[in-house]
């Protein structure tokens, strides 16, 4: 059982809140993208509103990666989200960013730098062991009680994530309550249910697969994208040389022997693609899968007409559809066409739960809406879907409850 705000007496309170606002970076090193900055805004206001102290936590990017940058904008964007001044400062648990926390004031809000600046919140600990790091060891003193609303970065066990509950009462954010309610109660939802796995996590996708067709949650699961790649050469279809080359270069090489013993177990309920799209003198052309492999060994990019009309047909008797990565390389307009008419005809079955942050950003840009649930996590709600507890969930559960009184 997890306290959530209802739980939480939040005047005067100095809350640190984990906030899961990991976006696309531009190229002059802004925001490309402010869903998940929007996500936030319910708990954030409310915690404000209510009077809290809100120190606000979060990551951005990876070591070496274009996008790991400051949260500086992320800071500036979030004081237009909420309607009030937001500041910033860049530190973590130094004396500034402490003495900044300690300055705050009821409704006040401050951003603390990328935590994944200090090199500990890149490292996955046990959660007894990451409340001794520097940064809860050094911002716990400040802070008296810890809100978690990152259901996004739920799947990690880095120190913000599972330190700070270790020694610090605990509570679930709005996001991350509501994510646990509709992807915590998969097996209620009405049946037949169907699975619908595509985008680049294929190790991820097999393992979600696997658990859903042994725990009998599943009656369907259709693959698209890289992951229906992978499960056609396991099937024996020769894709020629430039999907096979991907595959390799992204290390599934190995994915292709679990696919296949996959379809071994359970191949009456997977769904393979019947025909891809690849690129030929510029525009999109279809092949169907007995005309593989393609003459100029182009790249399959989405899935083709006849694998739509075939899903939409196995999507029609669907009580619940839950979809994960976009059908295909969704970012160039000549293979939109999969992603934009699979998740479209999604939204006319009953319950259709979506995750991942490439398949929301591809649905925004195709301006497919409609579903139930849009999930802000892509490996946190893969996670979920196989009824793996996350370590940050876990750590909520089993930390302290006792609220102190609030200083003045
Ligand atoms: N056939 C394909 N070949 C190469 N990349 C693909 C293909 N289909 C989908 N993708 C890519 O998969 C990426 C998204 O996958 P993923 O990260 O698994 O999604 P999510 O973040 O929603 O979980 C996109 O960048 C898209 O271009
Ligand atoms: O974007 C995230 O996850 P996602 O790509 O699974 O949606 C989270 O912010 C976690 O980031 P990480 O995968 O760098 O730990």
């Amino acid at each position: 059982m997890i306290d959530t705000l209802d739980d939480l007496d939040v005047e005067g309170t100095t809350v640190g809140i984990r906030v899961d606002i990991n976006s696309p970076i531009a190229d002059d090193g802004g925001l490309a993208d402010d869903a998940r900055l929007q996500a936030h805004v319910d708990t954030l206001s409310e915690l404000l509103e209510r009077g809290g102290r809100v120190a606000v936590l979060a990551h951005q990017g990876r070591p070496g990666g274009d996008d790991f940058v400051s949260l500086e904008s992320h800071a500036d964007r979030l004081a237009e989200l909420l309607g009030r001044p937001v500041d910033y400062v860049d530190a973590n648990f130094s004396v500034a960013a402490r003495e900044a926390v300690d300055a705050l004031e009821n409704g006040d809000c401050v951003v603390l730098e990328n935590t994944r600046f200090y090199s500990e919140e890149y490292m996955e600990f046990e959660p007894e062991r990451a409340a001794e790091t520097h940064l809860v060891q050094g911002l716990a003193p400040s802070l008296d009680v810890y809100v978690n609303d990152a259901f996004a970065a739920a799947h990690r066990s880095q120190p913000s994530l599972v330190g700070f509950p270790t020694v610090l009462p605990g509570y679930a954010g709005r996001v991350m309550e509501s994510e646990l309610d509709v992807l915590g109660s998969i097996e209620e939802t009405p049946e037949p249910r169907i699975y619908v796995l595509g985008g680049a996590k294929v190790s991820d996708s097999i393992d979600v697969a696997w658990s859903v067709l042994e725990k009998g949650l599943a009656d369907h699961v259709l693959t698209a994208g890289v992951v229906g790649n992978v499960f056609l050469i396991a099937d024996g279809v020769d894709l020629g040389d430039a999907s096979s080359d991907f595959i390799y270069e992204q290390g599934y090489w190995d994915e292709i022997d679990r696919a296949s013993d996959l379809l071994d177990a359970y191949g009456d309920s997977i769904a393979l693609p019947r025909d891809v799209a690849v690129e030929r003198d510029g525009e999109r052309y279809e092949i169907g899968i007995n005309a593989l492999p393609p003459e100029n060994e182009e790249a399959a990019m989405d899935i083709g007409s006849s694998t739509l009309e075939y899903y939409e047909r196995l999507l029609e008797g669907a009580g619940t559809v839950i979809l994960n990565g976009p059908a295909g390389v969704f970012e160039e307009d000549a293979f939109e066409t999969g992603t934009r008419r699979l998740y479209g005809m999604a939204t006319d079955v009953d319950t259709s739960i979506v995750g991942g942050g490439d398949t929301a950003s591809a649905l925004r840009r195709l301006g497919v809406e409609g579903f139930s649930h849009v999930s802000t996590g892509g490996g946190a709600a893969l996670r979920m879907l196989t009824a793996e507890p996350l370590p940050a969930v876990t750590a909520l559960e089993n930390g302290p409850r006792q609220q102190q009184p609030a200083d003045d």
